[in-house]
C-alpha cells in the first residue's frame, strides 16, 4: 500500500466522520486508545455544565433533578447494547479492580466452591483480586492454566473461571462462547474481564453463555481516565449473588436508612457508595458515541488498519517480531510485537509523535482505535518506526531512562 492507497482508503471509510468528534493534539499520532481513550469533543462542556449548573446552582437537589442517583442504571443500560447484554443485566459502578473482587467473591458463596481458575499472564489486577479473594475466604485457591489446558482444568471445585476475553499484551482473544460452555458444563460460573473487548470488539454475553463480566470505561469507551467501570450478571444469576461490600446504595431502600441490609433488587446489589458523578458524565459521552457506531464497521476497519501495520513493520522492521494474532477473529483491536528494546523503541517513538506504550519485560504495543485513526496515521506511524529502527536513534540514553507509568 502507497501513502496514496492509505488516504484513499480513509476517504472511502465508513467511519471518517468520527475523528472530528475526538479532541486530538495536532503533531500525534495516538495509537494508545486501548489504555486512555481519547477526549471526546463533547466532553469538557458536558463536565462544565455538571460541575457548574448540577452541582453549582443545584446543589443537593441534582440527585433528584439531574438524575443524579439514577446514573449507575442509567449508564448501564447505555452500555449494555455493546456487551449484547439487556440494559437491566449492566450497571456503572467502582472500578474494574473492586467489581472483580465482588463479582468473584459472589461467585465462591454462590457455587460453594473453592477454586477461582483463571491463566498466567493474565491482566495483573484480575491475578491479584483473585489472590486477595482467596486469601480472605478459607480453603479457596487460584489456580492457573494455560489457555489451551482452561478446559480439561476445570473440575468439581471450580467456582469460577475468570478470563480476560482480550489479552492486554499480544491482543488475543478468547473464543467466549466455548469456554463459558466449558465452564457450565463443569458447574463454574464464568467471569470475564472485557476491558479490552468493549467498544473495540462486537460482544454478545448472552448469546455466547457469559454468566458475569466486568470491564473499564475509560479505553475504548473513551470516558476519561479513572471513568468508572461496569459490571454484567447474567438476569437468572441476579437473585443468586450477594455482594461481599454490603454498601447503602446497593440496599433496597437506601434513604429508608434502616440497620440491617437488604440486597436491592438486580443490578443495584451491586452497588456500595455514592457514584462518581463528574466521572460519570464523562463516561456517559463517551458511550454515546460508540452507540451510534456499527461494531462490525469497527471491526472490519480495525483489521484493516491491522494488516497495514502489520505489512509495514514486517517491510519496514523485520527485527519486530509480530506476537499478537494475525486472524481478526483471534484477537481485539490492538497490535503488539516483541524486541528486546521495546522500551526505548516506544520512548523514541513518543519523542517522535507516535503515543503506543511498553509492557515490560520487552512488548511495544499499538492500540487501533478505528473511530479516531486512519490508514495514513498507520502508514505515518509505521513510517517514523522504520526509521528509527533503521537509523538507531531509539539508541540515544535518554530512551532508556523507565518512567513511572509506561
Ligand atoms: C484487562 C484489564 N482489567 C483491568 C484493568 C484495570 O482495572 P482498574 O481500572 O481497576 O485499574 C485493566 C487496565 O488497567 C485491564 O487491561
Ligand atoms: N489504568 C491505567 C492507569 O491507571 C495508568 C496507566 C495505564 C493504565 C491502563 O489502563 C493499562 C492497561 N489496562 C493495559 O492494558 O496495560
Amino acid at each position: 500500500m502507497t501513502l496514496d492507497d492509505a488516504r484513499a482508503a480513509d476517504a472511502a471509510d465508513p467511519l471518517r466522520g468520527f475523528r472530528e468528534r475526538f479532541v486530538l493534539p495536532d503533531g500525534v499520532i495516538y495509537l494508545d486508545g486501548n489504555s486512555l481513550g481519547a477526549l471526546p469533543a463533547v466532553t469538557a462542556a458536558r463536565v462544565a455544565r455538571t460541575v457548574a449548573d448540577e452541582w453549582g446552582r443545584g446543589l443537593i437537589r441534582s440527585w433528584n433533578d439531574a438524575d443524579w442517583l439514577g446514573a449507575p442504571q442509567r449508564i448501564g443500560a447505555l452500555i449494555a447494547p455493546l456487551l449484547g447484554a439487556a440494559e437491566d443485566e449492566v450497571i456503572v459502578a467502582d472500578s474494574t479492580s473492586a467489581n472483580l473482587f465482588k463479582l468473584l467473591a459472589a461467585a465462591i458463596r454462590a457455587t460453594g466452591r473453592s477454586t477461582i481458575l483463571t491463566e498466567p499472564g493474565n491482566f495483573p489486577t484480575d491475578l491479584h483480586v483473585a489472590q486477595g479473594v482467596a486469601a480472605l475466604l478459607p480453603g479457596v485457591s487460584v489456580r492457573a492454566a494455560p489457555a489451551d489446558e482452561l478446559a480439561a482444568a476445570l473440575d468439581g471445585d471450580t467456582a469460577v473461571l475468570l478470563l480476560s476475553h482480550v489479552h492486554y499484551r499480544s491482543g488475543a482473544r478468547h473464543d467466549m462462547a466455548a469456554l463459558s460452555a466449558a465452564a457450565r458444563a463443569a458447574g463454574a460460573l464464568s467471569l470475564w474481564d472485557v476491558s479490552h473487548s468493549v467498544g473495540a470488539v462486537p460482544l454478545d454475553l448472552v448469546r455466547d453463555g457469559a454468566d458475569l463480566a466486568v470491564g473499564c470505561g475509560y479505553k475504548f469507551l473513551n470516558g476519561g481516565p479513572g471513568a468508572p467501570a461496569f459490571l454484567f450478571v447474567r438476569r437468572a444469576l441476579q437473585p443468586t449473588l450477594a455482594s461481599p461490600i454490603t454498601g447503602w446504595m446497593g440496599h433496597k431502600r437506601p434513604f429508608a436508612f434502616e440497620d440491617d441490609y437488604a440486597a436491592g433488587e438486580g443490578m443495584t446489589r451491586f452497588l456500595a457508595g455514592t457514584p462518581p458523578i463528574l466521572g460519570m458524565a464523562a463516561l456517559e459521552e463517551g458511550v454515546r458515541i460508540l452507540r451510534e457506531v456499527d461494531m462490525a464497521a469497527v471491526a472490519a476497519k480495525s483489521a484493516a488498519l491491522f494488516d497495514l501495520f502489520a505489512a509495514r513493520v514486517a517491510a519496514l522492521a523485520p527485527e519486530l517480531r509480530l506476537v499478537s494474532p494475525t486472524q481478526a477473529r483471534a484477537r481485539g483491536s490492538h497490535i503488539a510485537f516483541a524486541h528486546p528494546h521495546a522500551h526505548e523503541i516506544v520512548q523514541a517513538l513518543i519523542a517522535d509523535g507516535v503515543i503506543g506504550d511498553f509492557r515490560a519485560p520487552d512488548v511495544l504495543r499499538f492500540g487501533l482505535t478505528p473511530l479516531y485513526l486512519g490508514h495514513e496515521d498507520v502508514w505515518r506511524a509505521t513510517d517514523i518506526l522504520g526509521r528509527i529502527m533503521a537509523g538507531g536513534s531509539w539508541r540515544d540514553p535518554r530512551f532508556a531512562v523507565r518512567a513511572r507509568v509506561t
